[in-house]
């Protein structure tokens, strides 16, 4: 069955169709689904120019009660969503279910947003007169949305956009089709009024380009590669549009000196390997205290050693499937570009024979990388991580600022000073201590400095940044 677009409150064919294909085992077709052109994404983006008046004028009680609904849903149907996600993206399981429940709790935060789109009043600097400050939705917010997180992305761009009033047209990644059709079923179940809300699926190219160019939509946010991400900022400002992008990383996690062993191969090999690497904040450089170095190279070698690579669905797997055949060849590619870099691999790197027709890499592991290198300097979006010796404290902290990417950081650390020193040293958006660079919550903002984000941040209440506008206004009563 055809699982079609969401236009203007019907569901649309679209120009042609394309399949999604199970990661674990490419002989397994998730869905067939319609992809847009640019005529349907013109219907889509004039639905929901149409729709905005009367939905931002809406009572927030009103909006509110239905992104209730939708959380609430989104909740009762996680295991048939979680698989889904493994089958189409190749998350195991446990992780598949875990961001469903993710997207489920994000929905149900901004349902509590939604009251509080506070402005404010001010006594003027002038006698008589009153100053207000006014938030407003901006309009048609395009949502372009990458493929490693197929339902919390989508959830914590879509639920702030339409709790402050705004309507969206949301263009998810081609290979993630099915998480996406399943969110867009459950919003129209929920209510969400015709043109409020429009699904355009198809590649970016055509369909992700149209939405940039449309001159009725005010505002774009993107997750996504660099390349992507840039193109796109050029043109949302040649435009005179509001964007927002969050693009890679390159995240550092420091091993001090004294941290304490277990903590450290945990925290390491989590924030490296689980989602298959495929995280903005994966923690891709491992920059190793001297004094601890041979002794945390081997426990997580060792660690490594036990990790199950194969099927997401299947209950003893820890690391599954890399998502698609151009991914697994970009991270091969840049194993052997680490070893002709002179970087020495001590785990992994290989392609693993399962039963099935996967995407199945062993999670690799460097040694005497140094920061200059490619592996160090480039996100790899994938299973491999790379260890840098340094001498101490103070040049672990330089390092981890040497890098154009400022998404987040980490340390691993039993004193408390190293601790209170590197968060405020840290040039990274979110800094973490003897907790995994990789998995956030959602109550508080989420995004980088430096070349890894750009505009206001996402999530928690100053998500509000974004999709809102301010007016002030001066009033001699
Ligand atoms: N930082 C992050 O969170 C992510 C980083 N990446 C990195 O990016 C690399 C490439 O992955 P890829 O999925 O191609 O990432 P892209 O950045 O190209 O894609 C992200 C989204 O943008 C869309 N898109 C692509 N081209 C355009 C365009 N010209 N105009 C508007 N939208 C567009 C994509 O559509 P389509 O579905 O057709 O691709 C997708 O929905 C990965 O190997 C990885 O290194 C990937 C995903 C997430
Ligand atoms: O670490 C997380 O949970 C979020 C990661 C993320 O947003 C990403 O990889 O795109």
């Amino acid at each position: 069955m055809l699982n079609r677009n969401w236009i203007a409150g019907e569901w649309s064919q679209g120009g042609g169709a394309s399949v999604n294909l199970n990661p674990s085992d490419t002989r397994d077709v998730v869905g067939e689904y319609a992809s847009a052109n640019k005529e349907d994404v013109e219907r889509a983006v004039e639905a929901a120019a149409a729709a905005f008046p009367a939905w931002s004028r809406a009572s927030p009680e009103f909006r509110s009660d239905i992104l209730d609904r939708v959380g609430a849903e989104i909740l009762a149907r996680q295991d048939e969503l979680g698989r889904i996600l493994s089958r189409e993206e190749g998350k195991t399981l446990p992780e598949g279910v875990g961001e469903v429940i993710r997207a489920g709790r994000i929905f149900k935060y901004f349902a509590g947003e939604a009251l509080r789109m506070n402005g404010e009043r001010l006594d003027s600097v002038r006698a008589g007169i009153e100053v207000e400050i006014l938030r407003e939705a901006e309009g048609v917010v395009g949502v372009i949305t990458p493929w490693n997180f197929p339902i919390a992305i989508p959830a914590w761009k879509i639920a702030p956009a339409l709790a402050f009033g705004n309507t969206v047209v949301f263009k998810p990644a081609d290979l993630v089709p099915g998480s996406a059709w399943l969110l867009t079923d459950i919003l129209v179940r929920a209510g969400v009024p015709a043109g409020v809300f429009n699904l355009v699926m198809g590649k970016g190219s055509v369909v992700g380009a149209a939405i940039v160019d449309s001159r009725r939509v005010k505002a774009v946010s993107f997750t996504g590669s660099v390349a992507t991400g840039r193109r796109i900022g050029v043109a949302c400002m040649e435009r005179g549009k509001k964007v927002q992008l969050e693009l890679g990383g390159k995240n550092p996690l420091i091993i001090a000196a004294d941290a304490d062993l277990e903590v450290a191969v945990n925290v390491a090999v989590n924030g490296s390997f689980f989602s298959t690497g495929q995280r903005c904040t994966a923690s891709s450089r491992l920059i190793v205290e001297d004094a601890i170095h041979d002794r945390f190279v081997t426990r997580m070698v060792e660690v490594m050693a036990n990790l199950k690579v194969g099927d997401a669905l299947k209950s003893d797997t820890d690391i599954g499937p890399v998502a698609s055949e151009a991914q697994l060849r970009q991270d091969l590619d840049y194993i052997d570009i680490g070893k002709r870099e002179g970087a020495r691999l001590v785990a992994g790197g290989e392609t693993v024979k399962r039963d099935t027709s996967g995407y199945f890499l062993s999670p690799a592991l460097f040694v005497d990388s140094a920061n200059a290198m490619r592996i160090n300097r480039e996100e790899i979006f994938g299973p491999v991580a790379s260890v840098i010796r340094v001498r101490d404290y103070e040049e672990a902290a330089a390092v981890a600022n040497d890098t154009e990417f400022g998404l987040a950081s980490g340390i691993c650390t039993t004193s408390l000073k190293t601790a209170s020193d590197f968060k405020r040293r840290s040039q990274a958006g979110m800094v973490m201590v003897n907790v995994p660079t990789a998995g956030v919550d959602y109550h508080v903002p989420f995004g980088g400095r430096k070349g890894s984000s750009y505009g206001p941040r996402e999530q928690g209440s100053h998500a509000r940044e974004f999709y809102t506008a301010l007016k002030t206004v001066y009033t001699r009563p």
